[in-house]
C-alpha cells in the first residue's frame, strides 16, 4: 500500500519512484549510488518496452515496490515488472477524436495513492485505475473539450487528494487546478488562473471585458509540495491570445505566474509572475525546484527556477519574495529584472527576431538539483529566435485563439547580445534551424553557469541526477548521456536511436540499480552487469 506519508517520505526509499518528479521537492536527485563515475560505462541494456503507437513519448514512471506504471501515447496505462519488463496488464482509454491538443498527443504520467494509479487524459477526464487488476474505479470529467481543455500532465496526489492541472493555453481556456478526493473522485476544490472580474486580480485583465474568460493560464506540468508549510506550488502559462497582447491590456494574472497554494482547499497564499503581459507563450510550467539551504548566511527554504523566458530565479517559498535573477541564455525581450524581479520590457521590433523563441529558453524538460554539488541543472536552447506576427483573434469555442503566428528564425552567429555577460558565447555551429541544446549547471547564489554540455541538435529531455555525482540526460540527437555533475564531462553515452523527451529515472529491484529512459518509441533499462 503506497501510503501519502510513503510518498511524503519517498527520499528515503531510493529503491522506488513514487511521485512523478521522485520526490515532492522537484529535485530529481536519487539516492542510489551503485552505478557511479568508475563503472557507468559498463551500463548494458536489461529490457525495452516498445509503444504501440509512434510519436514523442514524454512519459514518466512511476515505481513501487518493484512494479513499474508507465503511460504510453495517446492513455494507455501500462504495469510491468520493473526487474523484466514484463507486461502484467495494459489498460486503454481512448481520447474522443474531437479532443483538440495544441502540441500532441503528449501524457507525462501517472500518480499512485494506496493501490490506485491516476491519469489525466487527453480528453480531460481523471480516470482511478487499480493498480492490481488494471480496472477502472471512477472517472470524473475535469473539463470539456469542446471549450479547448485537454490533459496532458502527470496529476500529483498530496495527502487524500489528486490535484491535476489543465492544458489549452493556445485553445482560449480559462485555466485552473482541481484536487479531487482520490478515494470517491469527488471534487475537493477548484483554483482559477485568471480571476473572475471583482477577484483580487481581476484588476489586470482590461480591455475587452470578457477577456478573463478566454485568457490561457494553462497549468500543464505536475507541481511541487512542500508538506512542512502545506503549500502546493504550480506554475501556470501563457495568456492567451498567444501573441496579440493588445487584446488583453494588463499584467494578465496569473498566467506566467508560480502560484503556491493551501493544499487542503487551493485557497491562494501568493504568487510570483515571470512574464506580465506575455506575448512569446513563456508558459512559466516549469517544475519548482523547492530546496533548503543558506542564503545570505541565513538557513532558507528557496524555490529555484529556471524560466521558459530566459531567465533563472530564486524565490523565498514562504512569501514568494524574489531573491535572485538572472538570464541564462540571450535575452532581448527584456533588457534585465528590477529589484522586485519584474522584467524591464524591451519588445523587439515587429518582423525580428525574439530570444528566446517560442520553445523558450526551456520549457517543460524537468530539471533536477543535487544537495550534494549545490547545482541546478537545465536543459535549454540557447541561440534560437522566433519572428511573430501579430493579429486580432477571433474567439470560437475548442479552437485555436493566438492572435498571429511565429516563425523560427535561423540562428545568427552574431545574434543580439544586449545581456549575456555570463551566458557564454553564441555558437555559429547551430546545425538546425533551431539552435542548440545543451544542458547547463546553474550555481544558484550567482546565477551564472558552471558548465555547458553542448549536443548537435536542440532537446526535450529532462535530467536526473544521482547522489554518485551522475547527470542524465538525452537529446533529439538520439544520444542518452551521464554526464559527471561536478564538470559537466561526458562520462558514457549511447546512441538509442529516437528522440528522449522525458527525464531518465533510477531505481532498484533485489538491491541492484536499474534506469530507465524512454528514446523514440522503446523504453529502455540499463543496469549493471551481474556478477557471475
Ligand atoms: O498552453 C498550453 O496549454 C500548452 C500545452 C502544451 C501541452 O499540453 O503539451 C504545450 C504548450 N502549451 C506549449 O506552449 C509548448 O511549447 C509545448 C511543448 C510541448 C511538448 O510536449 O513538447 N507541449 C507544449
Ligand atoms: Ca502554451
Amino acid at each position: 500500500q503506497l501510503t501519502s506519508e510513503r510518498i511524503e517520505a519517498a527520499a528515503r526509499e531510493p529503491h522506488n519512484w513514487l511521485t512523478y518528479s521522485g520526490t515532492y521537492d522537484g529535485q530529481r536527485q536519487s539516492a542510489l549510488t551503485e552505478v557511479n563515475k568508475a563503472n557507468v560505462r559498463q551500463l548494458e541494456l536489461k529490457w525495452i518496452l516498445q509503444d504501440r503507437v509512434v510519436g514523442i513519448w514524454e512519459a514518466n514512471p512511476l515505481v513501487v515496490d518493484g512494479k513499474m506504471y508507465v503511460t504510453q501515447r495517446p492513455n494507455d496505462v501500462v504495469a510491468l515488472d520493473a526487474k523484466t519488463g514484463k507486461v502484467f496488464w495494459i489498460y486503454q482509454h481512448e481520447p474522443s477524436p474531437d479532443t483538440k491538443a495544441c502540441c500532441g498527443a503528449n501524457n507525462r504520467g501517472l500518480a499512485m495513492l494506496g493501490n490506485t494509479l491516476f491519469m489525466a487524459t487527453l480528453d480531460s477526464w481523471l480516470v482511478a485505475i487499480d493498480a492490481v487488476s488494471g480496472q477502472v474505479l471512477w472517472k470524473e470529467k475535469v473539463a470539456e473539450t469542446a471549450e479547448g481543455y485537454s490533459m496532458t500532465g502527470a496529476p500529483l496526489v498530496v495527502k487524500d487528494k489528486v490535484i491535476v492541472g489543465v492544458a489549452g493555453g493556445e485553445l482560449g481556456i480559462r485555466g485552473f487546478l482541481a484536487a479531487y478526493d482520490a478515494k470517491t473522485g469527488k471534487e475537493a476544490w477548484r483554483f482559477h488562473t485568471i480571476p473572475a472580474p471583482g477577484e483580487p486580480g481581476s484588476e489586470t485583465w482590461q480591455g475587452r471585458n470578457d477577456a478573463w474568460k478566454t485568457g490561457g493560464g494553462p497549468t500543464w506540468v505536475t507541481g511541487s509540495y512542500d508538506p512542512s508549510l502545506n503549500l502546493i506550488y504550480w506554475g501556470v502559462g501563457n495568456p492567451g491570445p498567444d501573441w496579440n497582447a493588445a487584446q488583453r491590456p494588463g499584467d494578465n494574472l496569473y498566467s506566467n505566474s508560480v502560484v503556491a497554494l493551501d493544499a487542503n482547499t487551493g485557497k491562494l497564499k501568493w504568487h510570483f509572475q515571470f512574464t506580465p503581459r506575455d506575448q512569446y507563450d513563456y508558459d512559466s510550467v516549469q517544475i519548482p525546484v523547492l530546496v533548503d539551504r543558506e542564503w545570505n548566511g541565513k538557513p532558507a527554504k528557496l524555490m529555484l527556477w529556471a524560466n521558459r523566458n530566459g531567465f533563472f530565479y530564486v524565490l523565498d517559498r514562504v512569501t514568494g519574495k524574489f531573491l535572485l535573477g538572472k538570464n541564462f541564455i540571450p535575452v532581448n525581450w527584456a533588457s534585465g529584472l528590477d529589484a522586485d524581479g519584474h522584467p524591464i520590457q524591451t519588445p523587439p521590433a515587429d518582423g525580428t527576431p525574439v530570444y528566446p523563441g517560442v520553445n523558450g529558453g526551456t520549457n517543460w524538460y524537468p530539471p533536477s538539483y543535487s544537495p550534494r554539488t549545490g547545482l541546478m541543472y537545465v536543459p535549454i536552447w540557447e541561440n534560437y529566435a522566433a519572428i511573430y506576427r501579430r493579429e486580432e483573434a477571433e474567439h470560437t469555442p475548442g479552437n485555436f485563439f493566438v492572435g498571429g503566428g511565429f516563425k523560427v528564425a535561423a540562428p545568427t552567429p552574431n545574434a543580439p547580445t544586449p545581456h549575456m555577460a555570463d551566458s557564454g558565447p553564441v555558437l555559429n555551429q547551430a546545425t538546425e534551424e533551431t539552435g542548440n541544446g545543451a544542458i547547463i549547471a546553474i550555481d544558484p547564489r550567482t546565477g551564472n553557469r558552471v558548465w555547458t554540455h553542448r549536443m548537435v541538435g536542440v532537446t526535450d529531455a529532462g535530467i536526473l541526477t544521482t547522489a554518485s555525482d551522475l547527470v542524465f540526460s538525452g537529446g533529439r540527437d538520439g544520444y542518452f548521456y551521464a554526464l559527471d555533475a561536478r564538470s559537466g564531462d561526458v562520462l558514457w553515452r549511447v546512441n538509442l536511436g529516437g528522440i528522449v523527451a522525458m527525464a531518465p529515472i533510477t531505481y532498484a529491484v533485489d538491491g541492484k540499480q536499474y534506469i530507465s529512459v524512454i528514446a523514440g518509441r522503446n523504453l529502455v533499462t540499463f543496469a549493471l552487469p551481474d556478477r557471475r
